[in-house]
């Protein structure tokens, strides 16, 4: 059997990070060496022997964990969100110095969803108005999702390039919050809901007509295909991929 990829897993006690745990030990390519709470010392994952990270903690420890797998020359598949884009830049600035090193940032590892938002990209130069709506399980602790930020970032980019308006908003008067968080001129809804897991639905609407993109994670388990693809191509990618279509052929 070739050399297993010996994994270690930040954020181990939490949602993702136990599903994540029990994905990498069912992989017969993979091997789990090291599982980190909050609290553990990170030079457990360089005893460990691990090669491999993935990050599934908070906004506020993702940096400083990346940071420190980057510098000791291990690979990183990231779901965690909080990764602005001056976040992005400095930890593209930090893989220069380690040009061997890849990281993947995920704001969204179902594939599903990947699809979801690439579609609504590709669709919303046709459309007049866009909006978002993200719902999600009510112990989530960053609002938008990082999904919805990502897709709206994509939207923003694939409007620009066809010289498309601003989406009609003729709102004179709001209650705060009422009309969404404006991302890159997209507005995003979130609901936050006991029952849910994370769904997404991005509105497109003409004159006379309305296309609706949704997408549904109904179980965790959903996003464990996209980390264990990241974790066997991460290596081969090095510096900063970002979105887990950077590792799909979608035909654009
Ligand atoms: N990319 C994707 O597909 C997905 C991404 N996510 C994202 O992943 C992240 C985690 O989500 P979820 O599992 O639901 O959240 P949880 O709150 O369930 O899990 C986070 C875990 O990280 C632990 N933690 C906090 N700080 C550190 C640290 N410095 N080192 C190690 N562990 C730490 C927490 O410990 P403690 O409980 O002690 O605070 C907790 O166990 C979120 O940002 C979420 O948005 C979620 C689902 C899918
Ligand atoms: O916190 C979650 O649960 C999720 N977080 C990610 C996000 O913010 O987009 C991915 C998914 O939506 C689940």
């Amino acid at each position: 059997m070739s050399k297993r990829i010996s994994v270690a897993v930040l954020g181990a006690g939490g949602r993702m990070g136990a599903e994540a745990v029990a994905a990498v030990e069912a992989a017969e390519d993979l091997e789990l060496v090291a599982a980190l709470g909050r609290g553990d010392a990170l030079e457990q994952v360089l005893k460990a022997g691990a090669t491999h990270v993935v990050d599934l903690t908070v906004p506020d420890a993702t940096e400083a964990n990346v940071r420190f797998a980057v510098e000791h020359g291990l690979h990183a598949v990231v779901g965690t969100t909080g990764w602005t884009e001056a976040r992005r830049a400095a930890l593209t600035d930090a893989l220069a110095e380690h040009p061997e090193v890849g990281v993947l940032i995920a704001p969204n590892f179902a594939l599903g969803s990947v699809l979801a938002s690439a579609f609504a990209a590709q669709a919303a130069q046709y459309f007049e108005s866009v909006e978002i709506i993200e719902l999600h399980h009510p112990n989530k602790v960053d609002a938008p999702s990082g999904t919805a930020v990502r897709t709206a970032e994509l939207i923003a980019a694939e409007r620009a390039a066809a010289a498309c308006g601003a989406s009609p908003d003729a709102t004179e008067t709001a209650l705060d919050g009422a009309r969404g968080a404006d991302v890159e001129g997209v507005r995003v809804h979130s609901v936050r809901l006991r029952g849910l897991v994370a769904h997404q639905e991005v509105l497109l609407g003409s004159a006379g007509e309305q296309l609706t993109l949704r997408h549904d994670s109904y179980d965790r388990a959903s996003f464990m295909p996209g980390v264990l693809l990241g974790l066997r191509k991460v290596a081969q990618r090095p510096g900063l991929t970002y979105g887990l279509d950077g590792y799909l052929d979608l035909g654009r």
